[in-house]
């Protein structure tokens, strides 16, 4: 019928080109499995989405199927205690790069149980403990927050995944009882814990993920609702640490090989954010050795280069 159908876009072009180029690869990775929920997920599923500052959302593939967001929810649990906390949050954990995978243990006990960064995991259950101290209820509060930067009431929690974290969560109780030995958890460890797998359970589409973080791309002013999230000071450096720190220890790499700040998740999901720009959100379950997606890496690396979308 005449009007129904929508004429995909210049950038809808890209994106289904660039994603049908990922799904030609061969095969490489493996979907996360020390999760075990994670490990049933399939595959196979790609999609990536890009939410320009004008409101719009162009997407290809799966990106309206929501997946289990994992550490790309460390970015909204950080934004929450950076409003709560102000400079003060800066004392319990740090703003370097860690040189370490996103879950090892060995700098934490030389560096006094300060962890280097919010974004690994000792710094993201820091942030955790600070939103279970400042909140009466940290977990509704960071679902209305999640919800209302989407501005999708329809985002939940994973049950199945949220199980599944708490039951093999042993290296990340660890991370917190070496971290509480220092005095840097002020709550219960399991209440801290509770909190940071709830956050990491999230599911969320590639689309809503864009949407939700455009006012990283926008000095901190939402694109689609023109609220002020945070200051155009934290939104700055919220970005300075993603492109740090967001993708561990292939930060490097990712700031070489792309020049975006950036975030990813084990679940499959990256976010990149291109100040003044847009926000762009890949997804697909298998990883390569760093806790990467691999296919989500090669679509933001391909589309940021066809773009010119480098920072540098
Ligand atoms: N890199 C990640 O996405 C890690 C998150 C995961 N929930 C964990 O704590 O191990």
């Amino acid at each position: 019928m005449e009007g129904t159908f929508k004429r995909p876009t210049n950038q809808e072009l890209l994106l289904q080109e660039i994603l049908q180029e990922a799904l030609d690869l061969p095969l490489s990775g493996e979907s996360a499995n020390y999760i075990p929920a994670l490990a049933s997920i399939n595959p196979n599923q790609c999609g990536i989405a890009l939410a320009n500052l004008d409101g719009e959302v162009h997407v290809a593939g799966d990106a309206d199927v929501p997946f289990s967001i994992q550490s790309v929810s460390k970015i909204f649990g950080l934004v929450m205690a950076m409003l709560r906390m102000g400079d003060d949050l800066w004392r319990r954990v740090r703003m370097e790069p860690s040189g370490h995978a996103f879950n090892s243990i060995v700098q934490l006990e030389w560096e006094h149980g300060i962890p280097r960064n919010p974004f690994i995991n000792a710094g993201a259950i820091v942030v955790a403990d600070t939103l279970v101290s400042h909140y009466s209820a940290s977990k509704s509060a960071l679902m209305s927050f999640v919800r209302g930067l989407a501005d999708n009431q329809d985002i939940h929690v994973n049950q199945d995944i949220f199980q599944s974290e708490k039951m093999h969560g042993s290296r990340n109780a660890a991370l917190a009882y070496l971290m509480k030995s220092f005095a840097n958890i002020d709550a219960d460890v399991n209440d801290a814990l509770d909190h940071y797998f709830y956050q990491c359970s999230i599911d969320m589409s590639c689309r809503d993920v864009a949407r939700s973080l455009g006012f990283l791309a926008n000095r901190g002013v939402q694109p689609h609702s023109g609220d002020q999230i945070c200051s155009r000071r934290d939104a700055h450096r919220l970005n300075a640490i993603l492109q740090t720190s967001g993708m561990y220890d292939q930060s490097g790499e990712f700031a070489f090989e792309v020049g975006l700040p950036a975030k990813s998740g084990v679940g499959g999901g990256i976010v990149a954010v291109v100040p003044n720009y847009g926000v762009i959100c890949a997804w697909s379950p298998r990883l390569n050795q760093y806790g990467n997606s691999c296919l989500g890496m090669y679509m933001i690396t391909r589309l940021a280069k066809k773009l010119g979308l480098s920072v540098y």
